[in-house]
C-alpha cells in the first residue's frame, strides 16, 4: 500500500528582482485556500523593508538577513525552518521568498539535507519572470538564466506591459532554457493556485543540472564561510556583475517635489527602488517601488500613532554611494 505523504510541503519563490516575488506571495497570502502558511523572506540590502511589504499573514515572516549565495548548503535558512517546525502551532505550508539576485540551488539544497527532508517535502521552484524586463534581466546578471534552469514552474508576469507578440517570443525562449517546466502567463501574479502549490513537481535532476546521479551539486565553495570568516557575501559574491545596494532611512520627512525631482533624475545604474516613505504633508504611508525606469508610490493606510520614517532601498551597478546619499539627504524636510 502506498504511504501517504505527512511531510510538510515548501515552494521556494524565486526571480529576478522587481518581478513580482513579493506579489506573488502577497496573492497567496490573501487566497481562500485555508492552509496556515509559514513565510521566510531573504533580502538584499543592509535595511529590511521585505517583511513590511508582506500582507495577509498573520503569522510572523521569518527574514534571513543577506545570506551566503554561495554555500551549498544554507545554515541560516535551516535554523529558520527548524525553528518554525519546532511551533506548537505547525504550519502547513511553507513559502520561502529568495532575493532576486540569488541562485535558488543552495536554497534547494537545503531543504534535501537530512534533518529537513523528514519533516519538509519540496515541493516546487517557482521561478517569476518579468516579461518587461526579460532581456535586460538575462543580460544583468548570469543569476536570471540560473533561477530560469532550476525552475519548475516558470511564472511569466507583467505581461500587461508587453505585447502578445513578444510573450510568444519569451516563450519560446524559456522552452529552449527550460523544456520541461510548466509556464503560466500572469499579471500581478495572479495565477490558478491549483497549478501552483502542493504540485509534487520538484525535480532532484534540475539541480544537478545533469550532473552525477545521488550528488548535491557543489557550487563554488566559499572559504570564508569554511573558515567561520565574518565577511559580506554579496560584496564579494555580486563583484562580478558590480551590483551593489544603496540603503538610506531617516526620522525626517520627505520633500514631495524635491524627491520627485531626485526620481526625474535618477543617478546612473540605478535599476531596482524599494521603501516605505514618509512625504510631507501626507498622513498617510507610501510604499514605494522602483522597476527599471517604472516608479509607483502606493499609500498604505495612516501613520497613525507610529513614529513615521524614510526606508529605501536602492539597487543597480556600479552605483555613486555617496552622491545618492548626498542627494536623497538634501530631499529632507528639516522638522
Ligand atoms: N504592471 C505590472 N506591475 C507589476 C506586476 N506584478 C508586479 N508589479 C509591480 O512590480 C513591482 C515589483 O514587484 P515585487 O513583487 O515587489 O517584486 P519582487 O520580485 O518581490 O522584487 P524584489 O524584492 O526586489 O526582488 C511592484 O511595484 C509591483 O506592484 C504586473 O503584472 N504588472
Amino acid at each position: 500500500m502506498e504511504q501517504i505523504d505527512q511531510r510538510i510541503p515548501a515552494t521556494i519563490l524565486t526571480g529576478a528582482l522587481g518581478s513580482g516575488k513579493t506579489t506573488l506571495l502577497n496573492y497567496i497570502l490573501q487566497e481562500n485556500h485555508g492552509l496556515k502558511v509559514a513565510v521566510i523572506v531573504n533580502e538584499f540590502g543592509e535595511i529590511s523593508i521585505d517583511h513590511h511589504l508582506v500582507v495577509g499573514t498573520d503569522e510572523e515572516v521569518v527574514e534571513l538577513a543577506n545570506g551566503c549565495i554561495c554555500c551549498t548548503v544554507r545554515e541560516d535558512l535551516q535554523q529558520a525552518v527548524e525553528k518554525i517546525l519546532e511551533r506548537e502551532d505547525r504550519p502547513e505550508y511553507l513559502l520561502v521568498e529568495t532575493t532576486g539576485l540569488a541562485d535558488p540551488r543552495p536554497v534547494a539544497q537545503t531543504f534535501l539535507i537530512d534533518e529537513l527532508n523528514e519533516q519538509v517535502r519540496l515541493d516546487a521552484i517557482v521561478t517569476v519572470i518579468d516579461a518587461s524586463r526579460f532581456s535586460e534581466n538575462l543580460e544583468l546578471s548570469g543569476t536570471t538564466t540560473d533561477q530560469i534552469l532550476a525552475g519548475d514552474i516558470l511564472i511569466l508576469n507583467k505581461i500587461d506591459l508587453v505585447s502578445s507578440e513578444t510573450v510568444g517570443k519569451i516563450k519560446e525562449e524559456l522552452y529552449d532554457l527550460n523544456p520541461a517546466a510548466r509556464v503560466l502567463d500572469t499579471v500581478n501574479a495572479r495565477v490558478d493556485l491549483r497549478l501552483l502549490l502542493d504540485v509534487g513537481m520538484f525535480q532532484l535532476e534540475r539541480l544537478f543540472g545533469g550532473g552525477s546521479e545521488g550528488e548535491l551539486l557543489m557550487l563554488e565553495d566559499c572559504p570564508d564561510c569554511a573558515f567561520g570568516v565574518e565577511h559580506n557575501h554579496f560584496h564579494s559574491h555580486l563583484q562580478d556583475d558590480e551590483i551593489s545596494s544603496v540603503s538610506f532611512a531617516s526620522d525626517r520627512p520627505l520633500d514631495y517635489d524635491r524627491f520627485g525631482e531626485f526620481m526625474g533624475n535618477l543617478p546612473g545604474g540605478i535599476f531596482r527602488g524599494k521603501g516605505i516613505l514618509w512625504i510631507e504633508g501626507y498622513d498617510e504611508k507610501l510604499i514605494f517601488h522602483l522597476v527599471g525606469d517604472r516608479s509607483q508610490a502606493v499609500a498604505n493606510g495612516e501613520w497613525g500613532r507610529e513614529p513615521r520614517y524614510t526606508k529605501l532601498v536602492l539597487i543597480g551597478k556600479r552605483l555613486n554611494r555617496d552622491d545618492i546619499l548626498c542627494k536623497l539627504e538634501s530631499c529632507l524636510v528639516n522638522v
